[in-house]
């Protein structure tokens, strides 16, 4: 099968050299020349466990990257995978999708066979049949071979391609008996000798069960950190208490890890997207407006420990960890982002480190200094919070002897803590 995917970025990425894997022909096309560039050399545009190797696999054989959409009407399928980032008041912002798909569809204007552009970006379910069937329809002519369906992406950044090799689920949202068969035929090749579940729907509730998962998973997080806080305040220690709520098999271990807070280029404007599309039906959801409060409000309680042990005005203050997870980075909307802004406020002298993500933190805040590794960072601070559950962090020891004053918050429980520091845990 002939697979187009519109949109180089994280998802787009991984999923054309993934789709290449499995023995698809894939053109990947982006406007970037850059990423489209770096692909044809064989390398990732972003920072992801085995996408490289896939992409040295393939790249000059199954997988060719370009700025053009000419491949479109010649391929099988065609998959938009554009970013959809938040307006200002939370709402969708699909200006670069719409523009995507209005695009594609003018390349698939004389295209004489059926063809299905599938949506892998996250969008509300209204906004299909308001905004981007349109835009497609319209690029299209009205062309009436050329159908839309949605499949929806669950894979996490930091093992984006595991994911996509081991879903927990496919989600095929269509229209016709025959967009659901294409659909089955890319995926085909995945199931191997497992099985996959398949929920074949509409367009619109794949959307929706996108949604409901990453507010699902986010709101679990906000109510362990809820309850993890409370578990501070009453000196517990919030992992010993989840690890057994964790034991409930209708609860599960996974995702019950408190700290600092949900970041990520997907929880935080998803819940914030699903929430402004409720209310715009008139419907406030109070449980997601609370799953947001409580995350909007753990990095001020990381400080607030700091700020108990240390008079940040001045001081040195070391930042551990910026990407918004491990394994990535990627620092959208990182907690590492407000802890950042919020020590300014306080007067703190910033000293940051983080594996791979400082480049694009350094673009972010420029006036903040950059140390080469946690050691440096550490050296002559008179505090450091942890962000970043990096495992390098696990070994750190004889280093925090190196602080001015060995005051240790952490956001993650990452760190070994030893009867030298004091040592704060968020929620233990
Ligand atoms: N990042 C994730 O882990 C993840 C996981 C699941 C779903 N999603 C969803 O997938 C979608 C894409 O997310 P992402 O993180 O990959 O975004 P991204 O910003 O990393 O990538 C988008 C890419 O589209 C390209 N682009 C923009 N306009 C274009 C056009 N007209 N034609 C061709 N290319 C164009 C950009 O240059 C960029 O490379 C979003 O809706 C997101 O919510 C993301
Ligand atoms: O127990 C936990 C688990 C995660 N996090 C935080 O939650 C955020 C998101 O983590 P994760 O879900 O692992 O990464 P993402 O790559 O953002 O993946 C989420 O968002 C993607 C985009 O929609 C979905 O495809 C994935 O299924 C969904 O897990 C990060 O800041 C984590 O530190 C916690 O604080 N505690």
């Amino acid at each position: 099968m002939h697979i187009t995917v519109i949109g180089s970025g994280y998802v787009g990425t991984t999923i054309a050299a993934c789709f290449a894997d499995l023995g698809h022909k894939v053109t990947a096309i982006d406007i970037d020349d850059d990423i489209v560039a770096t692909i044809n050399e064989g390398e990732a545009p972003i920072d992801e466990p085995g996408l490289d190797d896939l992409l040295e696999a393939h790249v000059g054989d199954r997988l060719t990257a370009t700025t053009s959409y000419d491949a479109v009407p010649d391929s099988d399928v065609t998959f938009l995978a554009i970013g959809t980032p938040s307006n200002a008041d939370g709402s969708i912002d699909l200006t670069t999708l719409a523009a995507a798909a209005e695009a594609t569809g003018e390349a698939l204007a004389d295209k004489t066979d059926r063809h299905l552009v599938v949506i892998k970006s996250t969008i509300t379910p209204p906004s299909i049949a308001s905004t981007i069937e349109p835009a497609i329809k319209a690029g299209a002519d009205g062309n009436e071979n050329v159908e839309i369906g949605m499949n929806p992406e669950f894979l996490r950044e930091g093992s984006a391609v595991e994911d996509f090799v081991n879903p927990d689920k496919l989600v095929f949202g269509t229209n016709s008996e025959w967009a659901s068969n294409r659909l089955h035929d890319v995926f085909e090749p995945l199931q191997d000798d497992r099985s996959v579940p398949i929920v074949d729907t509409d367009p619109a509730t794949a959307a929706m069960i996108k949604y409901a998962n990453n507010a699902f998973l986010a709101s679990k997080i906000s109510l362990v950190n809820d309850l993890g806080n409370i578990c501070k305040e009453f000196g517990l220690d919030a992992y010993e208490v989840m690890d057994a709520v964790g034991l409930d098999d209708r609860i599960s271990e996974r995702f019950l890890r408190s700290g600092v807070g949900w970041g990520g280029s997907c929880f935080p404007k998803d819940v914030a997207a699903i929430t402004a599309a409720a209310r715009e039906t008139g419907y406030e959801p109070a449980v997601l407006e609370a799953a947001i409060d409580v995350n909007d409000r753990q990095p001020g309680r990381l400080l607030d420990l700091l700020t108990k042990h240390v008079d940040v005005d001045g001081a040195r203050i070391a930042v551990l960890g910026l990407a918004f997870k491990p394994q990535t980075d990627d620092i959208r909307n990182s907690r590492a982002i407000p802890i950042i802004e919020q020590l300014q406020d306080l007067g703190a002298e910033i000293v940051a480190y983080d594996p791979v993500a400082m480049d694009p933190m350094c673009d972010r805040f420029p006036d903040i200094e950059y140390a080469a590794s946690a050691a440096e960072a550490l050296e002559g601070a008179h505090g450091t919070v942890v962000v970043t559950d990096w495992d390098e962090f696990a070994t750190l020891n004889d280093e925090f002897d190196e602080m001015e004053t060995p005051v240790v918050v952490d956001g993650r429980r990452i760190v070994d803590p030893s009867t030298e520091m004091t040592y704060e845990g968020l929620t233990w």
